[in-house]
């Protein structure tokens, strides 16, 4: 049986305001194995960061905290950790990148020397080693002539090159996780598609696992293996990523797969949007909390949040649809004669 990396569970994680406390994520449960890649989609303002901030708990830094639940890594409560704890943790066992590589580096250093202080902060190693290493590990993340690189600065660099450096940072402690916050969003498309390649092949070589949040259901289909689709801070679906694609099952999913050009699921040069906007953490609708959205809600979906249910292996769902026998079967009819 595959190992248990990471299992979060009944995750509520909120920001104090002015107006009061405000939950950014409700009551999240995700579970990644080791050598796993879990995608965590969904629109801006769905609370996928601030589930990944959670993780790292540097949710603390920013205004926020953890109010519920608990993240076990390796078997530890994550949530009941101190900040010292978190820092031997941060970084060692588990690494993060985030969007827009520029911000991550530092402009003054060359990016030979960002490297090696990051190994000799968590691998002790002495500054001559770590620099040799870092010129290893710019060659394994795939920058040519890495001797002459790791002399240069980052505005030296093109933005995959620096993500590239990033990404080499991170895994200079050699993490078990990796968690990837929208990665490639910064960067044009074949640069993505290469920063894609690259995380694919080091998972590969070095056996992390990855928790790559994006709003992209293109990149998640490249990536994944599992799926997790979050929405208004809740997560509404999770299964296989052959699962998710072959039979979405909460019309939010159907909703991002429609939007995707080119996708199975989409409809052809039609551009398709879901109507509405999510809602603000303050003005969250009370049921379901996509109904406004939603071209299938009922009553019971304006009254009362829908459970999580089980509609095919390893792979649930929280819409009523699933409550009634067959009612869920005649939508999906529905979906796939518009299709
Ligand atoms: N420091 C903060 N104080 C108050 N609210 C916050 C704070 N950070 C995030 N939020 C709110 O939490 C909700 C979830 O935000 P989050 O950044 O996790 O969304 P996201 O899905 O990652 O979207 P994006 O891709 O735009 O970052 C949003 O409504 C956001 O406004």
């Amino acid at each position: 049986m595959a190992e248990k990396l990471l299992e979060i569970e009944n995750l509520t994680a909120g920001f104090l305001t002015v107006g009061g406390t405000v939950k950014a994520t409700e009551h999240v449960s995700l579970s990644l194995d080791k050598g796993q890649t879990v995608c965590l989609v969904g629109e801006s303002g769905s609370g996928k960061s601030v589930t990944s901030l959670a993780i790292m708990r540097l949710i603390d830094f920013n205004g926020g905290a953890i109010l519920e639940g608990s993240i076990k890594f390796q078997g530890e409560d994550l949530a009941k950790r101190s900040q010292d704890d978190m820092i031997r943790i941060r970084g060692n066992k588990i690494a993060m990148i985030f969007q827009d590589p520029m911000s991550s580096l530092n402009p003054v250093y060359t990016v030979g020397d960002q490297i090696a202080e990051s190994i000799v902060l968590h691998q002790r190693k002495s500054k001559k080693e770590a620099r040799k290493m870092a010129v290893d590990m710019l060659r394994l993340v795939g920058i040519p002539a890495p001797e002459i690189r790791a002399r240069q600065y980052p505005h030296e660099l093109s933005g995959g090159m620096c993500q590239r450096v990033v990404i080499a940072i991170a895994l200079a402690c050699d993490p078990v996780l990796l968690i990837a916050d929208e990665p490639t969003t910064a960067l044009d498309v074949t640069v993505q598609a290469q920063i894609l390649d690259l995380l694919r092949s080091l998972q590969k070589e070095l056996g992390m696992s990855i928790l790559l949040i994006t709003h992209d259901m293109g990149v998640a289909a490249e990536m994944a293996d599992r799926i997790a689709v979050m929405y208004a801070g809740i997560i509404v679906e999770e299964g296989s990523v052959s699962e998710i694609f072959s039979h979405p099952s909460h019309p939010y999913t159907v909703g991002l797969l429609k939007s995707v050009p080119g996708l199975e699921g989409s409809r052809g040069d039609e551009l398709y949007t879901i109507r509405g906007n999510i809602p603000g953490l303050s003005q969250l609708p009370v049921g379901c909390r996509f109904h406004p959205r939603c071209p299938y809600a009922k009553d019971i979906c304006r009254e009362k949040s829908p459970p999580s249910f089980t509609v095919g292996e390893e792979h649930q769902a929280s819409c009523w649809m699933y409550m009634e026998d067959g009612g869920a079967a005649a939508w999906q009819q529905n979906e796939s004669e518009q299709r």
